[in-house]
């Protein structure tokens, strides 16, 4: 079942060449020939082999489709794939045009979007029909900016529109907490609500967070200054492929459909948060050694607490009391030696889920007995609870001040957006704050 990204602004291209690029390195760290079905399977899912132009070679082609609205981005994403000369990007597959979306989400939707989007669709259309078996969308973007954002939503709700039986998974990269963009809160707000009526499923991944974690990696474990974008998106994209990449489920290949249709049980609740463990950075691998008792119990720990970092668990906090987390659903991935032995059944207690959703569906798990890249062991949760609920309503908030003193509001106006839409955001935010809250 095949899979076709869509790279969207700056941030959603430099993650998805980040993700391409640590698909084909986990790919180059297979040596037995027993793990040509897992080379197939990712290949089939999110590479097309097609000739290189003048060349009678053949190279895996991501299947993506690249849209900035500035090229600087896109060009220098295109180059680097080409140059690892293990795979590359589609020709002619890359929209641009001259100047930026400005960090104003209505730019993007409206200025940008309308005239954009059907020859974006027609990239996407050429990248459809590329798939023998095609299953969905994986749009990548940010919610702070204006394209990612804007021109994001927008293309989200044409592909809903022309596609309405594919699987749409939007990743949203969120802000920084602070000292960022000054629209960001706004974007976010309209970015989400938006997003909510024709996404599938949702998955937010913190800036704030990766920081943290990229500077955990750090021999001093305390400076945010020396990470860079590349790290974090590096890491993003670790996450991601130990989540995305192939892995089996009840005796048979667990597709990316499959696992989404059970995450995403309801309409009404479609965040998704992913856990991922270890958490160590690749150059002290050689030296660790990681036991599955250790990595569940910390993995388990880390949804308790709905914290996505493994610094700084508070161990006192008990599924089903007050603090603690409360999820609709799991689906746990493990990779690597004797996954299968890794006891899972904390992970399965019923007190950290909603009553209404039979055991057997909240929660979910599939395997890899081969390793994910140089971890020996690896896991991924993704899970669909309460995690977002605090950076969702702190965003809310601090949007809501802003507007309740009509701040930058004329900025979204003046793209032809109507006040309106605020409010109609601002309510339908509110509403999946409260059924989260609920449950
Ligand atoms: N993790 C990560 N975040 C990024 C990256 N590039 C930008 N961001 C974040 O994305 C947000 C800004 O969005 P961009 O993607 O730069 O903007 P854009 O969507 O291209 O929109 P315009 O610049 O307005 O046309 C901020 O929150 C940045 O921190 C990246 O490579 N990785």
């Amino acid at each position: 079942m095949s899979i076709v990204t869509v790279q969207l602004g700056q941030c959603g291209n430099q993650i998805g060449l980040s993700f391409f690029q640590t698909l084909m390195s986990d790919l180059a760290h297979s040596t037995v020939s027993s793990n040509q079905d897992y080379k197939d399977e990712c290949l089939e899912r999110f590479f097309h082999q097609s000739l290189e132009e003048g060349s009678s070679k053949t190279t895996p082609s991501a299947r993506a489709v690249m849209v900035d609205m500035e090229s600087k981005v896109i060009q220098n994403t295109v180059a680097t794939a080409k140059k690892s000369g293990t795979w590359r990007y589609p020709d002619k597959q890359q929209f641009c045009r001259k100047r930026g979306a400005g960090n104003n989400w209505a730019d993007g939707f409206y200025g940008h979007g309308s005239v954009v989007e059907e020859q974006v669709l027609e990239m996407v259309q050429r990248e459809v029909e590329k798939c023998d078996r095609f299953g969905g969308f994986l749009s990548l973007m940010s919610v702070a900016g204006g394209t990612g954002s804007g021109v994001g939503t927008r293309i989200t709700q044409c592909l809903k529109d022309r596609y309405p039986q594919a699987l749409l998974m939007n990743q949203l990269v969120w802000p920084h907490c602070s000292g960022e963009v000054i629209l960001q809160n706004y974007n976010a707000v309209l970015s989400l609500a938006h997003l909510y009526e024709c996404a599938d499923a949702i998955n937010i991944i913190h800036n704030d967070h990766m920081r943290k974690i990229c500077s955990s990696f750090s021999s001093t474990g305390s400076s945010n200054s020396g990470v860079s974008f590349t790290d974090m998106n590096k890491l993003i994209a670790e996450h991601m492929a130990i989540l995305l990449q192939p892995s089996h489920h009840s005796g048979r290949s667990s597709t990316v459909c499959d696992m989404m249709g059970t995450l995403v049980s309801h309409p009404d609740y479609k965040l998704l948060t992913m856990y991922c463990v270890p958490q160590t950075s690749e150059g002290s691998l050689p030296f660790s050694t990681f036991a599955w008792p250790g990595l569940m119990k910390r993995l388990h720990q880390m949804v308790v607490n709905a914290s996505v970092m493994e610094e700084g668990l508070n161990w006192q906090v008990k599924p089903g009391s007050t603090h603690s987390n409360k999820c609709i659903s799991n689906h746990l991935i493990l990779r690597g030696k004797d996954s299968t032995t890794a006891d899972i059944s904390p992970l399965r207690n019923s007190a950290l889920y909603v009553g209404w959703i039979p055991s057997d569906f909240a929660f979910t798990c599939s395997h890899q007995s081969r390793q994910f890249r140089a971890y020996e062991k690896s896991a991924c949760l993704m899970s669909n609870g309460r995690t977002a609920v605090g950076s969702l309503n702190t965003i809310v908030r601090k949007a809501w001040d802003m507007f309740a003193m009509r701040a930058y509001v004329h900025w979204y106006v003046r793209h032809g957006m109507e006040e309106e839409k605020f409010i109609d955001s601002f309510a339908s935010l509110e509403q999946v704050l409260d059924n989260y809250k609920q449950i």
